[in-house]
């Protein structure tokens, strides 16, 4: 599966504690993220990520574009709620493209745990047929 981290400055300590934890689910996945949230990540564990650009400098839109494409299996998005970003368009806009493609995206770790729980059991197999039948490609 695609999996994609992202996390805005104040959260991503609370996403580099998640991955740690599940890193013996991740490590199994094809792993992407903006640009600072991957370094960080990478630093603290032994996964291998492509990082796109920084997400002020476009690197949601970089990943949106994954979305649009269906290509994103699994989101984890830890915004921060309390705090007005630069580029709240590019956010909302990776937002909105997931609800299009209907992907499964967590904004807090709560939900992120179900949804690796989840991943872990097989729950995600449906998204394989998504890769296999894409409009256009096999149609
Ligand atoms: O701003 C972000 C997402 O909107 C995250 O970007 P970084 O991972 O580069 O800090």
């Amino acid at each position: 599966m695609n999996i994609a981290f992202i996390a805005h400055d104040r959260k991503k300590e609370e996403m580099v504690n998640f991955v740690i934890a599940y890193e013996h689910v991740f490590e199994d996945h094809k792993l992407y993220s903006t640009g600072t949230t991957g370094t960080r990540i990478m630093e603290q564990t032994n996964l291998s990520i492509h990082r796109f650009a920084s997400g002020p400098l476009g690197g949601d839109q970089q990943i949106g574009a994954l979305v649009a494409d269906n290509e994103m299996d699994l989101i984890v998005f830890l915004r921060d709620p309390l705090m007005a970003q630069p580029h709240e368009p590019d956010i909302n806009a990776l937002l909105r493209l997931c609800d299009v493609q209907g992907i499964p995206l967590a904004t807090n770790v709560a939900t992120a745990e179900i949804l690796v729980k989840a991943l872990d059991r097989g729950d995600f197999a449906w998204r394989e047929l998504v890769h296999k039948y894409k409009p256009g490609v096999d149609a």
